[in-house]
């Protein structure tokens, strides 16, 4: 088993970020935030004053409708950069939201950056599938590769697996009510994982030759820790980017590296 890491990816987000002033903000929005949208929250706050990035926190009161978001929203400079914490404190309408709000999107909000992603411009997923789609562009060929993507949500699976597919790779999502998904994994060439169930995946779901990317996330006593019980896979020859060093610590960098045009 090969451990893969981001660090030089991170090495290179950290230098671009440092080298580039950013002159527009950044509007991050929450609407009743969970402890995830949290604590991810603040990891983005942490790296905009690392940067001298300026930011405007602002949560939604519980009744404000999504026309008064919009409005807000849009009042800012088109330039300037928005992310909705999701789910948003699972807020109805975000059919309107998702098709008025007309500043830049830093993590594939809107139905125009969804229509953009799903004709393959990278630039408009959102931060995590970028991060995952660059790092397996920069180190594999994709071509007539087998790839399970274990999450169809709107902010990973989904455009992750369209972006892919205009890469030439021959995707499969699998979802909560998948029956044989032990077989669609063990017969993937790179499996992508994020079900944030710690440790879900043990080694008799894979097989020598395969490429795991755990972007998972789970909070175990303060500890993150992701999909696949890796531990359990040492003696399988295979490479595996896991949680830690791996996709959500280049997330927040990938969304800032958003601002700069
Ligand atoms: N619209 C939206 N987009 C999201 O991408 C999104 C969201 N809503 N809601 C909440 C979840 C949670 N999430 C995480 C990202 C990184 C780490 C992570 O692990 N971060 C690094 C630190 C990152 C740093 O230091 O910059 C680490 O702990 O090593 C965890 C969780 C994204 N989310």
């Amino acid at each position: 088993m090969k451990i893969l890491d981001t660090k030089n990816d991170k090495k290179y987000l950290i230098d671009k970020l440092k080298n580039n002033k950013i002159q527009n903000k950044i509007l991050l929005l929450t609407h009743n935030p969970s402890d995830e949208e949290l604590s991810y929250k603040n990891f983005i706050i942490k790296r905009c004053e690392e940067f001298d990035i300026s930011y405007i926190d602002h949560e939604f009161d519980e009744n404000v409708s999504a026309s008064e978001m919009v409005k807000y929203i849009n009042s800012f400079n088109e330039d300037d950069g928005f992310i909705i914490f999701l789910p948003f404190g699972d807020f109805e309408d975000m059919e309107y939201l998702r098709k008025n709000i007309n500043i830049k999107d830093l993590d594939g909000f809107t139905y125009k950056s969804m229509g953009r992603s799903t004709s393959g411009q990278i630039d408009y997923l959102p931060a995590t599938p970028k991060a995952v789609a660059k790092f397996l562009l920069n180190n594999y060929d994709l071509k007539s590769k087998n790839i399970v993507i274990a999450n169809n949500t709107n902010l990973i699976g989904l455009p992750l697996a369209t972006f892919l597919s205009k890469n030439h790779a021959t995707v499969t999502i699998l979802n909560q009510h998948t029956t044989d998904d032990k077989e669609f994994i063990k017969n993937s060439d790179i499996f992508i994982s994020a079900i944030g169930k710690g440790n879900y995946y043990d080694k008799s779901y894979f097989k020598d030759g395969q490429v795991i990317i755990d972007v998972g996330t789970s909070y175990v006593n303060g500890k993150i820790i992701g999909d696949v019980d890796f531990n359990d896979l040492k003696d399988l020859d295979l490479e595996i980017l896991t949680s830690k060093n791996g996709i959500g610590s280049i997330t927040t960098l990938t969304l800032l590296e958003s601002l700069i045009e």
